[in-house]
């Protein structure tokens, strides 16, 4: 995934429009991800969204487990420590492939939903302790929100959909955005293949955008070679990885199929070498459709030859279904 689509072609010429459209389709549909720029968020906006993610994790543990988690899957905020969980317990489970092997996940991070949401508060340090972060995260979240629901009405209108339909099985954000720290350990923590930074995945939104720093170590797995997994760098913070998630894929009845992926080791350091793996931050904002919101495939996808695959499951059971099992 090296080439970077300009976003900013969606409003450019007619003829511009339909190339951006053909190439995130033909991204999306053969890799389940595709990365891009000139997307709308400023740069600077990304660079403060990276300085605020270290300087949370950079408050001592006791301060940052002022706005701890809870122990169990819901409501899914605040701040997981090292350990609390671990995402191998869901590896395969959209594939259908056995619940496999325990591997622990050596990060830490924070979950944020929509200040606006009815059903869950998020939960904050006090202020003291992080003066603006609040603020900043809150206005984060809807800046992005903002973006999803133009990437979503752009992948409508690519795929021949409802436009209306996408964006308003999407209008109540209720999304849910992560901060991510990996701290630095020594590579030979992770040699027995009993840890890593997160194991391999779906995201269970609609959409992810991901923000990585330049560390590298993420790594998404060939949909053409199941099994087969390539490493994906950011020339710049600023890119955004634009990834499909459970819902998407189910929606389009796996016209889009959910790009499966994780964080190991970055290129620069040997497997089970004695060398240090550096400190990685990064941000993912989970798009997910309403919680009310049929994840039934939509009726273009459904076709003599693309019988429907999914059963109609809302997105906040399926959600459940998901989360449940991470905090086990
Ligand atoms: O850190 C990353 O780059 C990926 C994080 C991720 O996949 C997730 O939180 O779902
Ligand atoms: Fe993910």
């Amino acid at each position: 995934m090296s080439e970077v689509l300009d976003l900013s072609l969606l409003k450019g010429t007619p003829q511009q429009r339909e190339e951006i459209s053909v190439a995130l389709l033909h991204g999306l549909k053969t890799r389940g991800g595709v990365k891009l720029k000139n997307h709308g968020l400023p740069d600077q906006l990304i660079y403060d969204l990276f300085d605020w993610t270290r300087k949370f994790f950079a408050l001592p543990h006791e301060d940052k487990m002022l706005a701890k988690h809870p122990p169990q899957a819901n409501p899914n905020r605040g701040y997981c420590f090292v350990g609390q969980e671990s995402i191998s317990s869901i590896s395969g489970f959209e594939k259908g492939l056995p619940q496999g092997q325990f591997v622990r996940d050596i990060k830490e991070t924070v979950d944020f939903g929509s200040p606006r949401d009815e059903l869950v508060d998020n939960i904050w340090v006090p202020e003291e302790k992080l003066p603006g972060f609040r603020k900043f995260i809150e206005e984060f979240y809807e800046t992005c929100f903002k973006l999803e629901l133009e990437i979503l009405a752009a992948l409508a209108r690519a795929l021949g959909v409802d436009e209306n339909q996408m964006v308003s099985l999407h209008n109540k954000a209720e999304n849910e955005f992560r901060i991510l720290h990996y701290p630095e350990i020594p590579a030979s923590d992770l040699a027995d293949g009993t840890a890593t930074r997160i194991a391999e995945h779906t995201d269970f939104g609609s959409i992810t955008m991901l923000f990585q720093d330049s560390v590298g170590g993420l790594q998404v797995e060939d949909q053409q070679n199941p099994g087969v997994f390539h490493g994906i760098e950011s020339a710049e913070k600023t890119e955004i990885i634009l990834n499909i998630g459970d819902s998407m894929q189910r929606l389009t009845n796996d016209t889009f199929r959910a790009a499966c992926h994780r964080v190991t080791y970055p290129p620069s350091v040997k497997v089970g070498s004695e060398a240090v793996i550096p400190e990685r931050y990064s941000i993912a904002y989970f798009a997910k459709p309403n919680r009310t919101a049929s994840l039934f495939p939509f009726k273009e996808f459904i076709t003599p030859s693309t019988p429907c695959r999914y059963d109609d499951v809302n997105a906040w059971d399926f959600q459940n279904l998901r989360i449940s099992r991470l905090f086990k």
